[in-house]
């Protein structure tokens, strides 16, 4: 792929735009804001000229309710010759555009598994695919040329394409994706009115339940729309879960001792449930979950800290494979947790030690 055209310079754009870019390709950039687009540029995710004529391929990265039209003035201009989306739904998008008379042969609905809760140009990082599963979604008339300039975006991106049908797709992120804003987005919002003191005891629990509630609510918004009907069908049999809980609960309350046996027994499933779905969600590079060790190590909460670490654990030989930060309230520490490779742990744990790390069993 020579040239690409980003319209929609946001979170996923400006990410697509910064790893084609670094890749040689080049990419021009447009947004209905232009402080988008020219932040973008700025970042150096492609030039804000636009193309002398029509481009390898063309991204929309537009909010899910706008595809459909930016598509379509895309092809009505002849922009391209191939063109994608990445909108979180496909069934909805691909019906618009349908009947918009759009031409379905050079159109590929695409779908990159990675994100964050933070929108806009600022956000976007070239490597925010790698190792991610990008869903493709192809039909008998997508037209092969167009199928391989994606196959080539999705590897210059280093992400792992995945194909399947719209409405498949669109049932699967209802559950891994969809349901799981709405249920932190539920839980964050008990702490809009909770007493400051509570609060304040927020640990990495509350964090890592909480973190994508900070979501942007009109893109929400969008995306819901396009998908209600499999998302309320999770959330209805999760409220039956949660109606049982809240009964084995009340049981553990409860003076009869037969009673409450019940109760642990119940909330004791709901736990061992949990324990077995989380043990199915994928790991990085989309392989089975490592069972990696951790050695905590506590940091003071200076400039520079975590650069020294890193550094260190790289003196060691070490590998870092994954890495979490504590930072206890009102405490000028944190404790940092290095997930290595089971061998490494005691070798990184001995050098650290010797370099005057404090290391926390
Ligand atoms: N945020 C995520 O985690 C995530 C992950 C995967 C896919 N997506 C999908 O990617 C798309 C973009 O999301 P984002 O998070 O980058 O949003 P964003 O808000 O960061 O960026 C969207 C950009 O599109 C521009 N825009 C809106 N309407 C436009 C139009 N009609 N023409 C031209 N530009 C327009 C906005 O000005 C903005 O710069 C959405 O379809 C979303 O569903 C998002
Ligand atoms: O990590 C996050 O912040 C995300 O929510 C990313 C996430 C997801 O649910 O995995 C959100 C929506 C997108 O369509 C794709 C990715």
């Amino acid at each position: 792929m020579r040239s690409a055209l980003v319209l929609g310079t946001g979170l996923i754009g400006t990410s697509i735009a910064l790893a084609l870019s670094g890749r040689g390709v080049r990419v021009h950039l447009a947004d209905r804001d232009p402080d988008q687009r020219r932040t973008a540029a700025a970042l150096g995710a492609g030039t804000e000229e636009p193309p002398e004529g029509p481009v390898d391929l063309a991204v929309a990265a537009v909010p899910p309710a706008h595809v459909a039209a930016a598509l379509g003035g895309l092809q009505a201009r002849g922009a391209a010759r191939g063109y994608m989306d990445v909108a979180s739904v496909k069934g909805g998008p691909r019906r618009e555009l349908t009947a918009a008379g759009g031409d379905l042969r050079a159109y590929l609905g695409t779908h990159p598994m990675a994100g964050r809760e933070r929108s806009g140009p600022l956000a976007a990082t070239a490597d925010l695919f790698e190792g991610r599963p990008w869903v493709l979604t192809p039909t008998p008339e997508t037209d092969t040329e167009v199928l391989n300039q994606v196959l080539e975006l999705v590897s210059l991106c280093r992400a792992v394409p995945v194909v399947m049908d719209a409405d498949a797709h669109d049932r699967a992120v209802g559950l891994v994706s969809h349901t799981p804003q709405l249920v932190s987005s539920l839980l964050a919002a008990r702490l809009a009115s909770a007493e400051e003191t509570a609060v304040r005891l927020s640990g990495q629990g509350i964090r890592d339940v909480t973190r994508i509630a900070a979501s942007d609510a009109g893109m929400w918004i969008d995306i819901l729309s396009a998908n209600p009907g499999p998302v309320a069908d999770i959330l209805s049999e999760f409220a039956v879960d949660l109606d049982e809980t809240v009964r084995a609960l009340r049981a553990l309350e409860s003076a009869d001792e037969v009673k409450r046996a019940e109760g642990a027994a119940g909330v004791e499933g709901v736990l061992r449930r949990g324990n077995a779905g989380r043990e199915r969600v994928p790991g990085k590079h989309g392989a089975a979950p490592a069972a990696y060790e951790t050695v905590a190590v506590l940091i003071s909460d200076r400039p520079g800290e975590l650069a020294r670490i890193f550094a260190d654990a790289g003196r060691a030989g070490v590998n870092v494979e994954d890495v979490r930060i504590e930072h206890a309230t009102g405490r000028q520490a944190g404790l940092v947790q290095l997930m290595v490779q089971p061998a490494s742990a005691p070798v990184l744990t001995a050098s650290l030690r010797e370099r005057g790390w404090s290391i926390r069993q």
